[in-house]
C-alpha cells in the first residue's frame, strides 16, 4: 500500500477535466430509467453517455430517449474486458469529439463491481483529463434486502456509492424504505441518500456535485498498477492498429485473467433474436408457466403476429410489463434474459417454440 507519495502536490492540483458520473445499481434497479431522466432534463448541457450492457444485444440504447446517436458509446459483455480494452478508448473518443462535451454519464451493467471503473478514472492517465464527480448507486427498494441478492457486486455498488438513490418507492411501504435506508447507512457511512420513483430527482442534487473523494482511492493505486501496465501495453498495441474493427476484435480478446469478483456472481445472460414474430398466446404461456424464477431480469423489443405495435418488454424480479410503441425500423424480436443457473439451450428452444 502506497500511502506516502507527495500528498501536497497531489492535493494542490486544480480540479479540471470533463466531469464524470458513474451510475451503478443492481439488475433492474432503474439505471436506464434514471439516464433517461437526465437526458430529458439536461437542458443545454452536452451530455455523452456510455452504456455497458451485460448481454450480446444492445437493448438499453434502444430504450434511451431520442438522442443524438453519436452521443452514445456502447459496449457489451464482460465488464473486465470492457474496462481493459474499451473504457479508456471510449473516453478518449468522447474527449476527441469536435463538439465539446460538458459531461459524461456512464451506466454500468447491473452486476458490475464499480471499483475497476472508478480506478480507471482516478488512477490512470484519465485522472488528468476527467474529474470523477460521483458514483451514484440505485437501489430497488422493493427487492433489495440485506443479503443483497447474495451478490458481492451488489454490496460493492452500495459500499462505493457517493450517492444512493432509493428508487421504486412507489412499490415499497415507507417503513421498509426507512429500514433499508438505515441498513445502507451502515454499509456506506456518509453517502448522500435520496429517494425516487422512476429516477425522478432534481439534477443539481446528482450532477456536478463533486462528491467523489479521489484521494480515498489512493490505497488501491499500487495494487492496480501492475495490471495497468500490462493492459496498457496490450491496449496501445491492439488499439491503434485495429481501431476500425475494435468491436469485432473484442470477443477474441477474452484472454485476461478473470479475478473472482468478475465471475458475474453466477449470473449469465441469454440473448434471443428472430426475424419472425411471436404468437402472443405462446409467449404469454412461456412467461407465466415456463420461465423459471431463475430469470431475475429480462428486457427486449418484441414483435407479435397479432399486433402492429413494437412492444418494449421489461421483467425485473416478480414483475413484468409490455409497453406499446410504433416501429420505426423493420419489426423483429430481440430479447435478453439474465439470471443464475439458466439453461441457454432450453430457453432458446422454448422461445423458438413461441415463434409463428
Ligand atoms: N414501479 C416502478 N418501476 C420502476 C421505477 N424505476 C424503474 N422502474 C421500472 O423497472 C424496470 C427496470 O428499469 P431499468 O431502468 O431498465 O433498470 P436498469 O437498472 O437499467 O436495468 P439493467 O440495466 O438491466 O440492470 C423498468 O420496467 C422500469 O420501468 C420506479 O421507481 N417504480
Amino acid at each position: 500500500m502506497n500511502t506516502v507519495s507527495n500528498p501536497i502536490s497531489e492535493l494542490d492540483l486544480p480540479k479540471r477535466g470533463m466531469p464524470v458520473t458513474i451510475i451503478t445499481g443492481f439488475l433492474g434497479s432503474g439505471k436506464t430509467t434514471l439516464l433517461n431522466q437526465i437526458l430529458k432534463n439536461k437542458q443545454d448541457l452536452k451530455v455523452a453517455v456510455l452504456v455497458n450492457e451485460f448481454g450480446d444485444i444492445n437493448i438499453d440504447s434502444q430504450l434511451l430517449v431520442s438522442l443524438d446517436q453519436d452521443m452514445v458509446e456502447l459496449s457489451n459483455g464482460c465488464i473486465c474486458c470492457t474496462i481493459n480494452d474499451g473504457l479508456v478508448d471510449a473516453v478518449y473518443r468522447i474527449l476527441e469529439r469536435q463538439e465539446k462535451i460538458d459531461y459524461l454519464v456512464i451506466e454500468t451493467t447491473g452486476i458490475a463491481d464499480p471499483l475497476p471503473i472508478i480506478l480507471t478514472f482516478v488512477g490512470t492517465e484519465l485522472r488528468d483529463l476527467t474529474r470523477l464527480d460521483s458514483v451514484l448507486t440505485l437501489v430497488d427498494t422493493s427487492t433489495f434486502t440485506p443479503d443483497h441478492f447474495d451478490s458481492e457486486a451488489a454490496l460493492k455498488q452500495v459500499a462505493f456509492a457517493d450517492i444512493v438513490l432509493l428508487n421504486k418507492t412507489d412499490l415499497t411501504p415507507p417503513e421498509q424504505v426507512e429500514e433499508l435506508e438505515s441498513y445502507i447507512r451502515t454499509v456506506k457511512v456518509g453517502a448522500r441518500m435520496l429517494r425516487s420513483q422512476y429516477g425522478e430527482v432534481p439534477l443539481p442534487l446528482i450532477l456536478d456535485v463533486a462528491l467523489t473523494d479521489a484521494a480515498a482511492y489512493k490505497e488501491y493505486d499500487s495494487e492496480e498498477e501492475n495490471h495497468e501496465h500490462h493492459h496498457h501495453e496490450h491496449h496501445d498495441h491492439e488499439h491503434h492498429e485495429h481501431h476500425e474493427h475494435e468491436h469485432e476484435h473484442h470477443h477474441h480478446e477474452h484472454h485476461h485473467h478473470h479475478s473472482e469478483h468478475l465471475q458475474n456472481d453466477g449470473f449469465v445472460s441469454v440473448s434471443f433474436e428472430s426475424d419472425r414474430p411471436f404468437a402472443v398466446k405462446k409467449f404469454e404461456t412461456f412467461l407465466t408457466e415456463e420461465v423459471s424464477t431463475a430469470v431475475f431480469r429480462a428486457k427486449g423489443i418484441l414483435w407479435f403476429q397479432e399486433s402492429e405495435a413494437r412492444h418494449v418488454f421489461q421483467l425485473s424480479g416478480p414483475r413484468y410489463d409490455l409497453n406499446q410503441e410504433d416501429w420505426l425500423e423493420p419489426p423483429k424480436n430481440q430479447l435478453v434474459l439474465i439470471g443464475r443457473n439458466l439453461d441457454p439451450a432450453k430457453l432458446t428452444a422454448q422461445l423458438t417454440a413461441c415463434l409463428v
